[in-house]
């Protein structure tokens, strides 16, 4: 399969997630905030979470769709021995508080699973008494890379708590030859900056949003949108964001949930005005045009009209609440149908009153596992239980990394 994502909703034919693993029973409160978590979360109950999740994604996905689970590919790039010492090395240079320099050897020597595992997991029993913080967060695969167009765009993480999982992606878009397509169309920012793949929104292959955030910082989004515009992209709306941790990410506020419509904050996003800069390219330079507001930016670039459906519905406290569970963090599987949190229950009657059937996990399986889905004739916002998975932040959109739509 060739890859290549020129739209947020188009259907969905390949993608990247990671199930949580031991990873996440590694963290303790003391650890917590600066691990980016907002409470401990119990791995199993995670995982189940996840699992069926990803249930609902193999009942929507044509038959040839693929789902891969990110530390399989990792552990297939392992095999090449450069790939583990580009990484190794990597990991020296980027995490010099770590001194892995002093473990270079005895890293060198690791088979795939236990260098794997020291990665993610931070200790191997085969590197006694040599310890680091987990990385928790790999769970949410879309900060890592973003697919635009033919090409990738590998994000540089601002927090040094992402920082193994960024290098782990580069090493497998390197090196594992199932991404041998992105060689030489491989976006990426220098040491100084910062972007992560949250803050990156595919409208259109000619329109590309990139969230202004905590997370992106402006020399890191001019740097991606010059990569971006040299692959085809012909605009990229930069959006002003509040820097904050509820909203750490555009995608944390704002998804596509079909070809015109999309599920907003109302604070942050349909309220919001004068927070749009559209970057063009003309005559080989970046030129940078003011706009009104993100919808109307949408709407001229695009050239038909969006709906944004609100977060919460019309209540402020429910707008706020479920905001912060990710009810503004959709995920699209086809066009019109969606994956969230089923406990927004407040955005899933908003989407309902904008003509969405409503159904649950079991219900979307039930129905449809064991026929051709054929999403044409839909229009469904699909539930699922996610109270440990929103306490790492982030929603069914963060766990992913699609690679391939349809055109
Ligand atoms: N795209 C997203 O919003 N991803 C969620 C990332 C949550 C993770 N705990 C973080 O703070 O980086």
């Amino acid at each position: 399969m060739s890859f290549s994502i020129t739209s947020e909703t188009n259907r969905l034919q390949s993608v990247v997630v990671h199930t949580p693993g031991n990873e996440v029973s590694l963290v303790n409160p003391e650890l917590k905030d600066e691990l980016l978590f907002d409470d401990i979360i119990f791995e199993e109950d995670a995982r189940k979470e996840h699992q069926d999740m990803l249930k609902i994604f193999d009942v929507a996905m044509p038959e040839d769709g693929e789902i891969h689970q990110i530390t399989d590919l990792f552990l297939e790039c392992f095999q090449n021995e450069d790939a583990r010492s580009y990484c190794i090395k990597s990991m020296i240079k980027e995490l010099k508080h770590e001194n892995l320099h002093t473990i270079e050897q005895d890293l060198l020597q690791l088979p795939p699973k236990d260098l794997l595992q020291f990665i993610v997991e931070g200790t191997t029993p085969s590197i006694p008494g040599f310890t680091m913080h987990p990385t928790p967060n790999m769970l949410f695969t879309r900060d890592l890379a973003v697919v635009v167009n033919e090409s990738i765009l590998l994000s540089r993480p601002a927090k040094q708590a992402r920082f193994r999982e960024s290098i782990l992606t580069e090493t497998m878009v390197r090196f594992h030859p199932m991404f041998e397509q992105f060689r030489g169309k491989t976006i990426k920012i220098s040491d100084q900056e910062s972007i992560e793949g949250g803050d990156v929104l595919v409208a259109s292959d000619k329109v590309v949003l990139i969230g202004m955030s905590e997370r992106t910082s402006f020399s890191g989004l001019m740097t991606a949108t010059e990569g971006l515009l040299k692959q085809g992209v012909e605009h990229v709306l930069a959006v002003d964001i509040p820097k904050k941790r509820s909203s750490m990410h555009l995608d944390t506020i704002f998804t596509f949930a079909s070809d015109n419509e999309c599920v907003a904050f109302p604070p942050a996003i349909n309220e919001r005005k004068n927070n749009i800069v559209a970057l063009h390219s003309q005559n080989g330079a970046v030129t940078a045009q003011s706009m009104p507001s993100l919808k109307i930016a949408l709407e001229e670039l695009i050239g038909h009209d969006f709906t944004f459906i609100k977060c919460g519905g019309e209540q402020r406290t429910n707008q706020f609440r479920e905001q912060w569970t990710d009810g503004a963090n959709v995920f699209s599987l086809a066009p019109g149908i969606i994956v969230g949190y089923e406990r927004n229950t407040n955005t899933f009657h908003e989407l309902q009153k904008h003509g969405y059937e409503l159904m649950n996990q079991y219900e979307f399986i039930e129905a449809f596992e064991n026929t051709s889905f054929d999403p044409s004739e839909h229009k469904i916002a699909i539930s699922f239980l996610g109270h440990e998975l929103c306490r790492g932040r982030g929603g069914a959109r963060c766990m992913t990394m699609p690679i391939a739509r349809a055109k």
